[in-house]
């Protein structure tokens, strides 16, 4: 499998996501500013990888400005964690990386040690990011029957995380015990990380894939053709609500309808316990032009207004469970959250 992201010469190496399948190029960071050019592009994308990309554009800070004066050099620390925050409201982790940098910025450490610590702390951020997902592939490992054919969408797999990958990583776990499962993989309107992302990342694994448009996804259920569906988070409530790629509240809806097991796959790191209600999680807006056009084709009138929420909100009465590297959370509610990963992150 590609590698999401790679730490080089005191550079980060950015597999561009924008150009897979048709191309398999890298886009280098060598300032923090080009990390947040990265994640606003979504040359790196996915709750995970984002939080990790940050970590390192903050080493990337730290190496440009840690030369003698500790206090000037934490405050351009503040100023490059501060940019880097902005660059996506709606993934947590992205806030949970930096926080974990700048607890580093906070100890008593010379300017000089300050760059070694937080890399040291980025590769781990990415490092831990594998060997969580390889623990959430086994809790849900455990809800996928033989044989299953699963929905999902989007892309929360290897591309998305430090590897493996939170939903595609059950669907990992699962065929690694032996369990012949097939996959049915949304496009995912308007950047289709569905179509361009995941279909490529399960065909390189050689695990059976089709593609769907994201309208099909009713049929498909209709017809008795999907068994289970899981996808992955980008914030996770103290409640369970779940904000995820736009187009998840959807399939939640049709899952229901259908008597379908709707499972998100998601680590600590994308719970957010400062709140409660789904209805309080930032939604990205992104530009008209992603829907106007296909990577550039216009496919609509160029003045007709959009509306472009990249992300959208399932509340947790419609999930069966979340799976975490800490168990399961079936019927996720306040308690039941609590009961499985505590109130901290
Ligand atoms: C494992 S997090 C993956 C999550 O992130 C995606 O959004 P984007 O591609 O815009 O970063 C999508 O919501 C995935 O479920």
């Amino acid at each position: 499998m590609l590698e999401t992201m790679r730490w080089e010469d005191n550079k980060l190496v950015l597999l561009d996501q924008t150009k897979l399948p048709l191309e398999i190029c890298y886009f280098s960071c060598q300032t923090y500013h080009d990390v947040i050019c990265a994640i606003k592009k979504l040359v790196v994308r996915g709750a995970p990888a984002i939080g990790a990309a940050a970590a390192y554009g903050m080493a990337l800070a730290a190496l440009d400005c840690c030369r003698d004066d500790l206090n000037k050099c934490r405050e351009e620390l503040s100023r490059a964690a501060e940019a880097l925050a902005a660059s996506r409201p709606t993934a947590v982790n992205l806030f949970w990386a930096l926080d974990r940098i700048k607890q580093i910025i906070r100890q008593e450490i010379t300017c000089e040690d300050l760059f070694e610590r937080i890399l040291k702390e980025a590769h781990a951020i990415f490092q831990e990011d594998i060997l969580i997902n390889k623990k959430i592939g086994q809790f849900g490992a455990q809800l996928v029957p033989p044989g299953a054919t699963v929905l999902t969408h989007c892309n929360a797999g290897a591309f998305a995380t430090g590897g493996y990958g939170t939903a595609l990583g059950v669907i990992r776990a699962a065929r690694e015990e032996g369990k012949k499962i097939q996959v049915f993989a949304d496009e995912t309107r308007p950047l289709l990380q569905g179509a361009r992302l995941t279909a490529f990342e399960l065909m390189q694994e050689k695990i059976p894939v089709t593609l769907i448009t994201d309208n099909m996804a009713g049929y498909v259920m209709k017809k008795g053709l999907i068994d289970l569906i899981i996808v992955g988070a980008d914030r996770v409530t103290a409640h369970g609500d779940v904000a995820n790629k736009i187009g998840t509240y959807s399939l939640a809806v049709l899952a229901k309808e259908h008597q379908i097991p709707f499972y998100v796959a998601a680590p600590l790191s994308t719970f957010d316990f400062t709140l409660c209600s789904g209805d309080e999680i930032p939604i990205e807006e992104r530009d008209g032009k992603e829907v106007r056009e296909v990577f550039g084709h216009l496919t609509a009138p160029v003045d007709v207004p959009v509306f472009n929420p990249a992300f959208d909100v399932t509340p947790h009465q419609l999930i069966t469970a979340i799976i975490t590297e800490k168990g399961v959370i079936h019927r996720p509610d306040a308690h039941a959250v609590r009961e499985v990963v505590g109130t901290e992150n």
